[in-house]
């Protein structure tokens, strides 16, 4: 005989929803979410979430009270725990939701997870957020936080310029009681957290034995450093792992060059020779190399002691030979023209202004081109089209900033790292 497989379904009142996210995705949910749903206060932290554009997600955790599985995957195995912490979840149309969940007087935290492309001038975050508070403002409703929690540097800083500039080209009062009423909190964010497969959905069913439309599986490790005011309060994320801290950047920079920019080195070079996820690639000694020169270099420019960076790269390669991470390549390579940025060219200028030709960042920008051109893992990229077309690669960096481009030194080598010397 079969029997029908146990739902998720809440056996007791929800938290009351005093956060709102935008970008309901995977790694919100195992992350930002997971750190609520784990802190001692999580019966006063609810989450009322919204996808981007999609519905399908929305729907899923609707019909299953916003509960879903979190599966850890360590090296020797799964293992599977319910988060509660998202009590409503809504399709980014549903604007009636949107403005509703703004103008209410328990809102405390804004967190955002919408892709570095969602911080662009043409994006329509910045105008998600102003509608919204314009909604508060107008509701009488009091002070909160926006958390970002993307891959950006200085992400609160670049938040709050986006809003409050289009704010101030809408309404000069609403500008105003955004600086009145609105912190912006920078932070660091780091769990791998792949797409969800199909496969992934049968395993956590036979895991945990209840069906569960939208499941999320990630790595054991995670990390969150934050630096800003909370005027209406926060969960105690601190009892759940996450660091206030002063300054966020040398953290921010330790992730996002180590780790994100060997990212997009295996996505780009490990996918043009053939690999498909970051556990393949790691594992090639070649790719390693590459991945060390990379590191060298990075790590001269980090504010860190060498002890920690040397920690920190060991953890690395730990978590990325998990080979029960299926963190693909082609997902890490999408938006390179945003990553590229923030990833590798901080440490470009760094050894430039000393001196120093940085042969592995050379490495990142040539098979990025070539990756533009053809090469491993398919282009999915709104900004890519202008480096595509550009005709030389002077003409690429001129792209993302002339002076890199009248670097005469710069340019050759990069011409002859694609000429492949
Ligand atoms: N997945 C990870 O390992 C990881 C780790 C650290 C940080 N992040 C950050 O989180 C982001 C999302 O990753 P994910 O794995 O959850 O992806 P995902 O595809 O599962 O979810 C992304 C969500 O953001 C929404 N979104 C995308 N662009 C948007 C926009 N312009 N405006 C509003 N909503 C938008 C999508 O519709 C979706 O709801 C990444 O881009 C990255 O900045 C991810
Ligand atoms: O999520 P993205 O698209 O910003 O970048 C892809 C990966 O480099 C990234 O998701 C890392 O896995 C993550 O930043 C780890 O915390």
């Amino acid at each position: 005989m079969t029997t029908t497989p146990a739902r998720l379904r809440r056996t007791a009142p929800p938290p009351p929803a005093r956060i709102l996210h935008l970008g309901l995705g995977s790694f919100f949910r195992a992350h930002q979410a997971w750190y609520t749903a784990t802190a001692p206060d999580a019966h006063s932290w609810g989450i009322t979430a919204f996808t981007g554009r999609s519905t399908g997600l929305a729907e899923s955790l609707t019909a299953q009270d916003g509960l879903y599985t979190l599966v850890k995957r360590w090296p020797e195995g799964d293992t599977a725990s319910v988060v509660a912490s998202v009590v409503a979840a809504h399709p980014g149309a549903d604007t009636d939701a949107w403005v509703r969940a703004w103008r209410s007087r328990e809102l405390a935290v804004v967190t955002l997870t919408v892709t570095e492309a969602g911080y662009l001038p043409n994006a329509t975050v910045a105008e998600r957020l102003v509608s919204g508070l314009a909604a508060r403002r107008t509701a009488g409703g009091g002070p909160l936080a926006v958390v970002p929690c993307d891959n950006l540097p200085a992400n609160g800083e670049v938040v709050r310029r986006v809003v409050t500039e289009l704010a101030e080209s809408v309404d000069p009062t609403l500008a105003r009681w955004i600086t009145d009423h609105v912190s912006f909190v920078t932070t660091m964010v780091d769990r791998i957290t792949p797409a969800t497969t199909p496969d992934d959905v049968n395993a956590a069913a036979e895991l945990t034995g209840v069906a569960d439309a939208a499941p999320v599986f990630t790595e054991p490790y995670t990390e969150w450093v934050l630096s800003g005011d909370f005027p209406a309060g926060r969960p105690l994320w601190e009892e759940s792992g996450a660091r206030f801290v002063a300054d966020v950047e040398p953290h921010e920079q330790r992730k996002l060059w180590l780790l994100n920019g060997g990212h997009s080195l295996l996505a780009y070079a490990g996918s043009a020779v053939g690999h498909e996820t970051v556990a393949d690639a790691v594992t090639d000694p070649a790719c390693r190399r590459w991945l060390d020169q990379w590191w060298d270099e990075a790590a001269r420019y980090l504010p860190l002691p060498p002890t920690e960076i040397t920690a920190y790269r060991g953890a690395l390669l730990d978590r990325w030979a998990n080979p029960r991470i299926q963190h693909r390549l082609a997902q890490i390579a999408t938006d390179g023209s945003q990553k590229i940025p923030v990833r590798v060219l901080p440490v470009v200028r760094a050894a430039r202004a000393a001196h120093r030709m940085p042969t592995g960042a050379i490495r990142i920008l040539a098979a990025w081109i070539r990756h533009l051109h053809g090469a491993g893992a398919p282009v999915r990229d709104a900004g890519a089209a202008p480096f595509a077309a550009a005709t030389s690669p002077r003409d690429v960096l001129a792209l993302f900033d002339p002076a890199l481009a009248a670097d005469e030194d710069l340019v050759a080598a990069l011409e002859d790292a694609l000429r492949g010397h």
